[in-house]
């Protein structure tokens, strides 16, 4: 079961020894982290206790940093004080498999079209 934090109880946690970051609606115990953390310990502490969602996101944190997250979570915004998740901006998105095939496909097209055009002609005039 998940852990539910009202806002009131995580600003609670705002110290060096006991640090909780919220980062869309999820609670993160971001003390052991401190010291690891490549932006610094003081970033985190000035949003210790609060709700780090904007800078978290304005830094455009990479997928690697998306993935280190989930061992700190510590549980849930209480459902009556959730916010709106900003929705990715196009610059942090990473493109997926399927972006990369379908813009392979759209480059190669045009090319592929006018070999199989001149083969074609090829077979009708000489074939
Ligand atoms: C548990 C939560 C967090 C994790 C796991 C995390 C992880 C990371 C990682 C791995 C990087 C290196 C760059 C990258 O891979 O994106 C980074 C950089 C950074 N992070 Fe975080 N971060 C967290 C929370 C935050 C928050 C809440 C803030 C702001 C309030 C913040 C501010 C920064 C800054 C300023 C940098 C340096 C960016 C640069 O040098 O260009 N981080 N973080």
């Amino acid at each position: 079961m998940t852990t539910e934090f009202t806002r009131e109880q995580v600003a609670a946690h705002s110290q060096p020894g006991d640090a909780f970051i919220i980062i869309d609606n999820v609670v993160y115990d971001v003390t052991a982290f401190l010291d690891d953390h490549p932006g610094g310990a003081e970033v985190l502490m000035d949003n210790a206790g609060r709700d780090a969602s904007d800078c978290f996101h304005d830094i455009g944190h990479s997928q690697d940093a998306r993935d280190w997250m989930l061992q700190f979570r510590a549980g849930e915004v209480a459902a009556a004080e959730r916010r709106e998740v900003r929705v990715r901006s196009a610059a942090w998105a990473e493109p997926g498999e399927g972006d990369s095939l379908r813009g392979l496909l759209a480059a190669w097209a045009p090319p592929l079209a006018l070999s199989a055009l001149a083969a074609l002609l090829y077979l009708y005039l000489f074939g």
